[in-house]
C-alpha cells in the first residue's frame, strides 16, 4: 500500500473488505494542505482499483475530523495570484487551481466503492465539502460543523453549495452557508446531514464497522451500481434517471452475483460473492 504524508490507509478488521482512509495530520487538526489535495485523489483511486476493497471509511486522526482548508495554503494561493501582472491570466490560473482542489473532493464520488464518513470533533469548511461528497455520514455527539467560508470572505467553492442542498434541503443549506454558524452533531442528525449519531468515538467505530461489514458482504456489482445510479440520478430528471438505470441493469443485472444471491436464498445460507 502506498505511503502518504497526510493520509493513512488501514484495513480494519484485517482481511475484511473494509478499508479506513484516515486524514492524518492531527497536529494541524487535519487541515487540508496542498499535499492533501495531491494525495487524496491518488489514495481514493488506489482504493477504487484494489479488488480487496469493498467499502471505504473516511475519518480523522486525533481530536477532530477536519479543520478545513489549511489557512497557510489559502495565503499561498492569494500570493501567487497577486504576483501575476495580467489580471485575466492570474484569474485563469486561480480558476485552474480551484478546479484542482474541487477535483480532489470529487474523487470521493469517482470512487466506485461506497465511502462512509465517520466524523468526530470539528468538521469545518473544507471538511464539510468532503463529507457532503461522501455516500453515508455518521458522527459522534461531540461533533460540530460549520460551513465557515463566508467568515473568511470566501464564497464556498469546493462543493458544499452544490451538494448540501440535496442533503439537507435548499433552505437549510442557504441558512448554514450564509451564517457560517457552528451547529452540533445532534442538529446535523435532525437536518439529515448525518444519518446516525453515536455517544463516543469508540461507539461510532463499532457502529461504522458493523455497517461497513454489512455493505461489504453484499454483491459488489449491486453496491457499486447503487452508488453510481443514485449519484447520476441526483443530477437527472426522473425520466432520465429511470432510463439510465434501465441501461445500467441491461448490462449488469444478469451476473454470477444474481445467481449466487438466489441460490443462497433458496439454500438458506449467506451468499459469497467474488471481488470486483
Ligand atoms: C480556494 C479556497 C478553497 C477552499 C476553502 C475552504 C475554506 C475553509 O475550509 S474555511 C475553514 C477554515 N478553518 C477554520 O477556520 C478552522 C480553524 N481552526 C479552528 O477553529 C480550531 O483549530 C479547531 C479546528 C476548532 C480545533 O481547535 P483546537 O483543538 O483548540 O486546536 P488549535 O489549538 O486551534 O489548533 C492546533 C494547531 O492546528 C492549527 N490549525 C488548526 N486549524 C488550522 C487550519 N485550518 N489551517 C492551518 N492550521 C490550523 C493551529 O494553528 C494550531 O497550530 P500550532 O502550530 O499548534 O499553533
Amino acid at each position: 500500500m502506498e505511503k502518504f504524508k497526510t493520509l493513512e490507509i488501514v484495513q480494519k478488521p484485517p482481511n475484511s473488505g473494509v478499508f479506513h482512509l484516515n486524514l492524518n495530520r492531527p497536529s494541524h487538526r487535519n487541515a487540508l494542505s496542498r499535499d492533501f489535495f495531491s494525495e487524496f485523489p491518488k489514495a481514493l483511486a488506489s482504493l477504487d482499483q484494489n479488488p480487496d476493497v469493498n467499502v471505504v471509511v473516511l475519518s480523522g486522526a486525533g481530536a477532530h475530523f477536519c479543520a478545513g482548508i489549511d489557512l497557510t495554503t489559502l495565503g499561498s494561493i492569494s500570493d501567487s495570484t497577486l504576483s501575476g501582472s495580467d489580471r485575466g491570466r492570474s484569474g485563469e490560473k486561480l480558476r485552474r487551481d480551484i478546479k484542482f482542489l474541487q477535483d480532489a473532493v470529487t474523487s470521493i464520488e469517482r470512487c466506485r466503492k461506497p465511502v462512509i464518513a465517520a466524523i468526530h470533533g470539528a468538521c469545518i469548511g473544507g471538511g464539510v465539502d468532503i463529507v457532503t461528497a461522501c455516500d453515508v455520514r455518521f458522527c459522534t455527539e461531540d461533533a460540530f460543523f460549520s460551513v465557515k467560508e463566508v467568515d473568511l470572505a470566501i464564497t464556498a467553492d469546493l462543493g458544499s453549495l452544490q451538494r448540501l442542498p440535496a442533503i439537507v434541503g435548499y433552505g437549510h443549506a442557504m441558512e448554514l452557508a450564509l451564517t457560517g454558524r457552528r451547529f452540533s452533531g445532534s442538529e446535523a442528525k435532525d437536518l439529515g446531514l448525518v444519518s446516525r449519531i453515536f455517544g463516543s468515538k469508540e461507539e461510532m467505530d463499532r457502529g461504522v464497522t458493523l455497517v461497513a461489514e454489512g455493505i461489504a458482504s453484499k454483491s459488489p456489482l449491486a453496491v457499486t451500481g447503487t452508488k453510481a445510479v443514485l449519484l447520476r440520478s441526483r443530477d437527472l430528471s426522473l425520466d432520465q434517471g429511470l432510463d439510465y438505470v434501465a441501461t445500467w441493469n441491461s448490462a449488469m443485472l444478469v451476473s454470477d452475483d444474481l445467481t449466487e444471491a438466489i441460490s443462497a436464498y433458496t439454500q438458506k445460507r449467506n451468499p459469497v460473492f467474488s471481488k470486483l
